[in-house]
Formats: structure tokens, C-alpha cells, sequence
């Protein structure tokens, strides 16, 4: 018992360095939305400062402190100044990768001023042994506690009580209003980051004389960091606290009663907390919070000529012109290049900040690695048993996708890469430890590839599997599967909505990407002939990021483009050709610096400007052929009719927590039929409809197709069945065009296609319906503009039209004429009429505007206060007087907020 106290508290010691760290990377965080992954790297440069500051230079302790913890501060400001407050109205995603650029950067200036040989510094609180309840603590460990529990409460109370503290929270979420207020934006966003730094800065003396001083160890304390500021949920101090020190004993413990698996230390407490933030996500995203920017896509077009072309020009120069040491470096580059690739299709395609990528890489390395070895596979073979376990293991990465998104899902993922890491390439028994594993010359059908004597055959195998890997890339881009990635990474609710199934997406990008990585990593694995698991610990994750953000992460030519900069591509061999002997580590400072420039300037990479060139050089000399017009490229319209379906909601109730916002709701939506679903703000429509299309589940109650029940079956399920909707907020994919909109609708779910896509990509055909929607409501002449080109109410007729794509029975629409002219609304309501009638569609519709409602619908259902107060027709409704009472008031034709003053003309005789 006493061993296990003993253990608990020297677990409160590292939980105590982790608080120090993770209360500054807070504070940041609240103060600006954004995760500073370069924390742990500011901790390393304060940790080095007060090294040479106090130990080589001999400055009293005092002194060099205060410098410190200063020109800490000082940093925090200018990276506010000069980087965070530029990228103010950038994406999440360029604001995040830019503190991945501060981290190489940081993590390459310090090799450069202090080498890879760690310092030691002691610690400047006393050592002596202290014994509490006859267990013995050094003194400096409950000192840093005390420390740790002031900084705490300071923040705090801060961050509560004071007006500076309360000002900086309400910065992150709205600089106008903070500026109204009369605070200046900017000075509180410097203070914030220079605050936070300075944090740092302390937390980097205190903590270096307990994990040593080195450009490796205290960078990556931005792991548990990180995990420790999850369980705080990104936003209380104390919680933080809490998790770090959870952390901290977990640990402590783990390397106490489970010595027997190396690297459980690490591992096990972060299994656990991934495992909590996974059942604490999200299954679907709440309603959307607004617009974010999203990287550039490439289109994924193959010009075979061209792929044939500079393949084979590419391996003539690899096998008979450049130098040896040159394709060396090219080889490195192409093995990169497809890790990268990974991130392309993750990132770029399908929104998912996965850092765990180079990870996944050493994974099928070390399966491929070990069956050479142990069980004597022939090479081939054994990197096909290599994929397959990388296969597995990116499914199994892929999980916490599923309910974790964002910065969430970024932090999970790095906490598995390092897992891996810890459980698995730390292992010896596995790896070989430092001496690694001896796998040997490989060859390939006959044909030797052994690395020392043949470097340039090798070098041509990886760009072949480099070139088949970019074409399996650009043909899932394509294809159906590229088009529901493209869908989940703009908007995961409005995807669900068309029937996409985004479970099965993330699962197939992870997977298909794991397979990249791994065919990355044994490449970049067997090029030596003893595998060292070093090049794959989990900052490579993280650069290999960075790498892709400079090259481009939405382009597939953006991946070997920033595989130049891996430390032994192509970059460094240009570095050593003019300086032969240049450091690594300028290499890492240059990459950095680059990830900040293309953050700043161009956030698309490196690879869009070229494109660019290349589309202008090409214009001038393609023979202008007239394109054919969107008219002409749209197959016929027919006339479409839809399978009758009945919708029957009965009895619903749905809860918020305490809120009842839909307190027994009964309906049913026949075919041809129009019910209109009415109510003062907040009286629950949406809930109702949300309910309906299974984004939130009922409390009580059911609904059905068809009498068929549908609770439990997920949205894309029920899209699929027959009922599909719009939103009040369109979510339309804003930054693609009406056309490919309208294509995500259209797909069909198959499931072979995910397969058939990897070499035969599927083009998308509109739907009939989404045909014959077009013609209907006039958008054929849009087909082939952005959304965000549109006006306002061409944006929702698009919506409209999008929702129908998806072939529905019935059709739910969330105030289709919001925002609408008199004479759009008017043509809306003969387009809704039209469908009903001569489609046989059933239409569920809420609106405010009560001419529109009253004129339009052959049945209405009110609502308030989530309680269904009446239903009829709308000659009933009309003339009820609960309705009348807590809705329509006394002018009971009159729209209750500006509406046209008489009911829409439209009758089932009258459509256009
Ligand atoms: N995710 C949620 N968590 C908690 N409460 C919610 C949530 N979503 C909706 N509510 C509450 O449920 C009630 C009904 O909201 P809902 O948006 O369905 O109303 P509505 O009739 O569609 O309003 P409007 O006409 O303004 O769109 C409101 O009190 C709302 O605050």
C-alpha cells in the first residue's frame, strides 16, 4: 500500500509539470481559439535560455529567470503580432498548422544554437527528502504543487473575476464586440499569447531538471499536455488540473504494476482518456455554427499522357543520369510523398486532422519488417501483409473519428501515434531496440533491389508505387467516394442529409489512407538494410502535416512536392550540395519558417501557384473549342414520379436535457399531400423535423414509413428510404458548384463502389429527380456556378433542388421562403404544388409567412411551446382560437412578422 502512495505521489510530481504546461496552452486557447502544439516547444527554448543564461554565462538565478520568462512573453506578443493576428480570418485548420510551423521552427533554432546533445540544469527548489504519512517526497515536488495550485487559482480567478479576464475570453469568440466595449482586440489577443508563452516560459524552467533539456523530450510534453487540456474540455482550469494530475498518477502507477509491458507507462492512461473523450463525442455535429474556410481541391484529372511521360523520363534519369546521392534523396522524397498522400486524402478530401500518419507507415514496417524476418516472406508478399494489418489498424484509428472532430479528433490521434509509439517501436523485442530489425536485400519477381548495390533500382520501385499510389489518390477524388469525402469534410449534417453514410466515408479514408502510408513506410523502411523505428516516432505525424500544408494538402501534387523537405530528401540534398556542412536542423528551420510563409500568404501550398502557371502557359496554347453549355451537357428531363409514401409522426416528445422542446407531436405526411408545420419561434418545428430525419432522437414516441418504424435507423438510412429535407440554414456546400451539389445527392449509396472507385472512378449522372428539379425550378443556368456566386434566393431553391435530388417520397422543407421576394415566394409555392400533384410527393413544410402557408397546404399542424395546440385544415387552423391566441393574432391572415397580407393564389388547379 505504501509502495502504491509512494507511487501515486511522485505521480503528482508529473502531473504537476504537465499542469504547468497545459494551464499557459489554456489560456491561449480561451483566449484566441487556438491549440498552440507549439507549447511544449516553447518550454524547450525557455528550458535552453535559462541553461545558457544560468549555467554557461553564470547570470545569478533571479535574473536569468526574470530574462527568461521575458523574452518568453516577448515571443508570445510577436507570434501574436506578426503571425496569429494576420490569420485572424483564416481557417482553424491554417491558424492550427501555423503553430506546427512555430514548432519545427523552434525545435530547428534550438539544434542549431545547442546541438542534440541534451544539458542538464538543477533544479533551484530544495531537494530534501520530506516524509508525509511514512512515505518520503522530494521537498521541489511539493513546491512545484503549491506552484502548480497558485497558477491554477490565479488563472481562475482571472479568468472569472477580473474585466481583463473576462475580456480576453470574449475576444476569442467575437473581436467586434469586444471592440464595442471599448477593449482593443489586438492588445488583448498580444497579452494573451505573451501570457501565455511566458507561462510556458516558467513552466520550462521548473519542469526541465525533472525530463532534461533536450530538442526532443520537452516538444513532445505537448501529448499528455494536450489529453490533460481535453479532459478540462478545453476550458476550465480546474478540470485541467484534474486531468493532468489523473494523468500524471495513471502513469506513475502504470509504470509500477505493469513493468511488464514496456511502454505501458505511456500508453495505458492515454488509452484510458481517449476511450472517455470517444463515449463523451459526438455522433452527429450539432446544428452548423457557421462558415469555415476549407483548403483548395485539386480535381484529381489524369492526363495519361503526361503521367506515362514523366514516369518513364523519371526513371530513365533516376537509373542513367542523376548521381547516385541524388536519387538517394529522391527516393526519401517519394516515400514521403505517399505518407503525405495519406494526408491529402484525409485532410485535404475529407477534413480529417488525423496526426498519426507516418505512425501508421511504421506499422505495416514493422509487420512487413518482422515477416521477413521471423517467417522468411518473400518480400512482396510480406508487404501485402503489411498493408493488410495497416489496413486494420487505420480502421481501427478511424473510430474516434466517428464521434471526435476538429482539434479533438487532431489530439486524439497524436495521443494513438504515440501509443504505438511507446507500446510498439520503444518494444525491442520487436524492433531490435537500437540495433534494429535486419531485414536485408529484398528483391522483387526475380529482380535484385538490394539498396547498397542497386540504390537506383530502388529508387525506381518507390516512384512506380509513389505514381500507382497518386493514381488510386486522383481516382477516388472522382469518383462517388471523393464526392461523399468532399460532402463530409464541408458539412457532416448536410452530408447525412443526402443519404451519405459518414461512418462508412471516415472509415474508408482512414483505411484507404493507412494503406498509402504503409506502402509510404515500408518504402522508407526497407531502404536500409536494418529497419530503425526512430524515423517514425509521433512528431513525424505531426511535421509530416506541416510538410503536406506547404506542398498543398488538397493537391495530390502538393505530396512529393513537400516531401522535398524531409530531413533526407531532396531539400537536403540541395542543402548539402551548396553547404556540405550544413546541420539537418536547417533544413527543419527552413520547413518551419516555410509552413508559417504558407500559412500567411498562401494557404492552398505551393503546388496551387504552379498550377496556376502551368493552366496560363497551357491556355495560350489550347485551340479554343466552344464549351458546351450547361443545357446541353444535362440529359433530358422526363416526366418523374415518386413511389408513394406515407410519413406518420406520433406522439413525439423530445428533450434537452431539462428543455421539452417537443412535448407530443402527431402527423402524418400522405402522397401528394402538403402539411404545413406552424408556430412562434421556438415552438419546437425543427426539433420536430430534426427528429423526423433522425439528427436528434425522440424521448417517446415514433415515426414510420410506410407504417415501417423508423427510430434507431440513422439519417442517411431514412434519406435513403424516401425522406429527405432541407435546412433552415441550407447548408449547401458553399465553395462547389450547383452541379456537384447536386451530384453528392445523386450518387447511389452502393457499397462496391468505395472498391470500383480505386481503379475505375465513377462519374456522377444527375438523378432523374435531381434532372427534373433543375428544369422545375429554373437553376439549369446555375448548374455550373459556385453556391457562394448565387444570390440569396437562388442559394435557396439550390437547397431545395438538392433535397430533392435524393429521389424522396417525401420531402421536409425548413422555411423554404425565408428570405424570398413576393414573386419567388409565389413561384416556390406553384413549384411545391406541382410536386405534390403531379410528383405524388408528400411535402412537410414550416414556414412563418402565413400567406404562403394558408395559400399552399392542405392540412396544417400548430405548434407552441413544443405542445401541438391544433390541426385541420388551414380554414380550421385559421379560425381556431388557441391559434389565434398564442400565433396568428386577431388578423389571422396576416403573416405575425412582415408577411404579404393575403394567402398565395395557389390551388391544386393553378400550377404553372
Ligand atoms: N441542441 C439543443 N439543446 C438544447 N436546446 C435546444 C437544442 N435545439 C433546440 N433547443 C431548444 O428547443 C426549443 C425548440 O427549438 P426549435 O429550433 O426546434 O424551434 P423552432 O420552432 O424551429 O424555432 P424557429 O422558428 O425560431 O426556427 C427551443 O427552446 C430551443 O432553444
Amino acid at each position: 500500500m505504501t509502495t502504491a502512495i509512494q507511487f501515486a505521489l511522485l505521480g503528482l510530481g508529473i502531473g504537476t509539470a504537465y499542469t504547468l504546461l497545459a494551464q499557459g496552452m489554456l489560456l491561449i486557447y480561451r483566449g484566441s481559439g487556438v491549440i498552440n502544439f507549439a507549447h511544449g516547444a516553447v518550454a524547450m527554448l525557455a528550458a535552453y535560455i535559462y541553461w545558457q543564461l544560468r549555467v554557461d554565462w553564470g547570470v545569478p538565478t533571479a535574473l536569468a529567470m526574470v530574462a527568461t520568462v521575458g523574452v518568453c512573453g516577448l515571443l508570445g506578443w510577436g507570434t501574436y503580432q506578426v503571425i496569429m493576428r494576420p490569420l485572424g480570418r483564416a481557417s482553424a485548420l491554417a491558424r492550427v498548422i501555423s503553430t506546427l510551423g512555430i514548432f519545427m521552427l523552434l525545435q530547428g533554432v534550438a539544434l542549431l544554437i545547442w546541438g542534440a546533445f541534451p544539458k542538464t540544469l538543477d533544479s533551484d527548489l530544495p531537494t530534501t527528502l520530506v516524509t508525509v504519512a511514512g512515505v518520503s517526497v522530494g521537498l521541489d515536488k511539493i513546491l512545484l504543487l503549491v506552484i502548480a495550485l497558485v497558477l491554477t487559482t490565479v488563472l481562475w480567478l482571472a479568468g472569472r473575476r477580473s474585466a481583463l479576464g473576462l475580456a480576453i475570453r470574449a475576444n476569442a469568440e467575437n473581436q467586434r464586440a469586444t471592440a464595442t466595449l471599448g477593449w482593443s482586440p489586438h492588445l488583448l489577443g498580444g497579452l494573451t499569447w505573451g501570457v501565455g508563452w511566458a507561462v510556458a516560459g516558467i513552466a520550462g524552467i521548473l519542469i526541465a531538471p525533472l525530463v532534461g533539456v533536450t530538442v526532443d523530450a520537452m516538444p513532445l510534453l505537448v501529448i499528455p499536455v494536450l489529453a490533460a487540456a481535453l479532459i478540462g474540455r478545453l476550458s476550465s482550469f480546474w478540470w485541467t488540473f484534474g486531468g493532468a494530475m489523473i494523468i500524471g498518477v495513471l502513469q506513475s502507477l502504470v509504470s509500477r504494476y505493469v513493468d511488464f509491458v514496456p511502454g505501458a507507462m505511456q500508453a495505458v492512461p492515454f488509452l484510458v482518456i481517449l476511450l472517455l473523450l470517444v463515449v463523451r463525442g459526438q455522433g452527429v455535429p450539432a446544428r452548423s455554427t457557421g462558415k469555415q474556410t476549407l483548403p483548395t481541391l485539386g480535381t484529381g484529372r489524369i492526363s495519361w499522357p503526361w503521367v506515362v511521360g514523366v514516369t518513364a523520363v523519371g526513371i530513365l534519369l533516376f537509373l542513367l543520369v542523376f548521381p547516385e546521392s541524388l536519387v538517394v534523396a529522391l527516393g526519401v522524397t517519394a516515400s514521403w510523398g505517399m505518407v503525405l498522400l495519406s494526408v491529402v486524402l484525409l485532410l485535404g478530401y475529407t477534413g480529417q486532422l488525423s496526426l498519426a500518419q507516418v505512425a501508421l507507415g511504421g506499422v505495416a514496417a514493422l509487420v512487413a519488417g518482422r515477416l521477413v524476418v521471423d517467417a522468411g516472406f518473400p518480400f512482396p508478399v510480406a508487404v501485402l501483409a503489411g498493408l493488410a494489418a495497416v489496413l486494420v489498424v487505420g480502421g481501427l484509428f478511424a473510430l474516434p473519428a466517428l464521434r471526435t472532430r476538429g482539434i479533438d479528433l487532431a489530439i486524439v490521434t497524436l495521443g494513438l501515434g504515440s501509443c504505438v509509439s511507446a507500446l510498439v517501436f520503444a518494444n525491442g523485442s520487436l524492433t531490435g531496440g537500437y540495433d534494429g530489425t535486419p531485414v536485408g536485400p529484398q528483391s522483387l519477381f526475380g529482380l535484385d533491389l538490394d539498396t547498397i548495390l542497386y540504390p537506383r533500382r530502388w529508387a525506381v520501385f518507390v516512384l512506380v508505387m509513389l505514381v500507382l499510389c497518386a493514381i488510386v489518390v486522383a481516382n477516388i477524388r472522382r469518383g462517388s467516394s471523393g464526392r461523399r469525402m468532399i460532402a463530409v469534410r464541408t458539412n457532416e449534417r448536410a452530408a447525412s442529409a443526402l443519404g451519405v453514410d459518414v461512418v462508412r466515408v471516415k472509415l474508408y479514408a482512414f483505411c484507404v489512407a493507412a494503406v498509402v502510408a504503409g506502402v509510404g513506410g515500408i518504402t522508407l523502411a526497407f531502404r536500409n538494410p536494418t529497419i530503425l523505428y526512430s524515423e517514425f516516432d509521433p512528431i513525424q505525424s505531426v511535421l509530416a502535416v506541416g510538410y503536406s500544408f506547404i506542398g498543398g494538402v488538397g493537391y495530390i501534387a502538393g505530396a512529393p512536392t513537400g516531401g522535398t523537405l524531409v530531413n533526407g530528401g531532396f531539400g537536403s540534398w540541395v542543402i548539402h550540395s551548396i553547404f556540405p556542412d550544413a546541420s539537418p536542423a536547417w533544413l527543419m528551420s527552413i520547413a518551419g519558417l516555410s509552413v508559417l510563409l504558407f500559412a500567411l500568404m498562401n494557404p492552398d501550398g505551393m503546388i496551387r501557384t504552379n498550377l496556376h502557371l502551368i493552366d496560363s502557359v497551357k491556355a495560350r496554347f489550347r485551340r479554343h473549342r466552344p464549351a458546351r453549355t450547361a443545357k446541353e451537357q444535362l440529359p433530358p428531363a422526363t416526366p418523374h414520379t415518386v413511389p408513394p409514401a406515407t410519413l406518420a409522426v406520433e406522439s413525439v416528445v423530445v428533450r434537452f436535457g431539462g428543455v421539452t422542446a417537443v412535448a407530443g407531436a402527431d402527423l402524418t405526411v400522405s402522397p401528394g399531400e402538403i402539411v404545413g408545420l406552424i408556430g412562434p419561434n421556438g415552438a419546437g418545428k425543427t426539433t420536430l423535423i430534426d427528429t423526423v430525419t433522425g439528427f436528434v432522437p425522440p424521448a417517446e414516441g415514433s415515426v414510420s414509413l410506410n407504417g415501417e418504424s423508423m427510430n434507431g435507423w440513422p439519417v442517411h438510412r431514412r434519406t435513403r428510404a424516401g425522406v429527405s429535407r432541407s435546412f433552415q440554414s441550407l447548408e449547401l456546400f458553399e465553395s462547389s458548384t450547383v452541379r456537384e451539389n447536386l451530384g453528392v445527392a445523386s450518387d447511389p449509396s452502393a457499397a462496391a463502389s468505395y472498391v470500383k472507385d480505386l481503379v475505375a472512378p465513377s462519374r456522377s449522372p444527375l438523378s432523374p429527380a435531381a434532372v427534373a428539379a433543375v428544369c422545375e425550378l429554373d437553376l439549369v443556368d446555375s448548374l455550373d456556378t459556385v453556391v457562394s456566386d448565387l444570390s440569396y434566393g437562388r442559394r435557396r431553391l439550390v437547397a431545395i433542388a438538392r433535397a430533392i435530388a435524393t429521389q424522396p417520397s417525401v420531402l421536409l422543407l425548413d422555411e423554404p421562403a425565408a428570405g424570398l421576394s413576393s414573386g419567388e415566394t409565389l413561384e416556390l409555392a406553384r413549384v411545391v404544388r406541382r410536386l405534390a400533384d403531379a410528383w405524388g410527393l408528400g411535402v412537410l413544410v414550416i414556414e412563418h409567412d402565413m400567406a404562403f402557408v394558408m395559400g399552399l397546404c392542405d392540412k396544417v399542424v400548430v405548434l407552441n411551446f413544443g405542445r401541438q395546440i391544433a390541426s385541420g385544415t388551414p380554414d380550421e387552423v385559421r379560425a381556431d382560437p388557441e391559434v389565434i391566441r398564442a400565433y396568428l393574432g386577431e388578423q389571422s391572415t396576416a403573416r405575425p412578422a412582415g408577411g404579404s397580407a393575403g394567402p398565395v393564389p395557389v390551388t391544386a388547379g393553378q400550377e404553372a
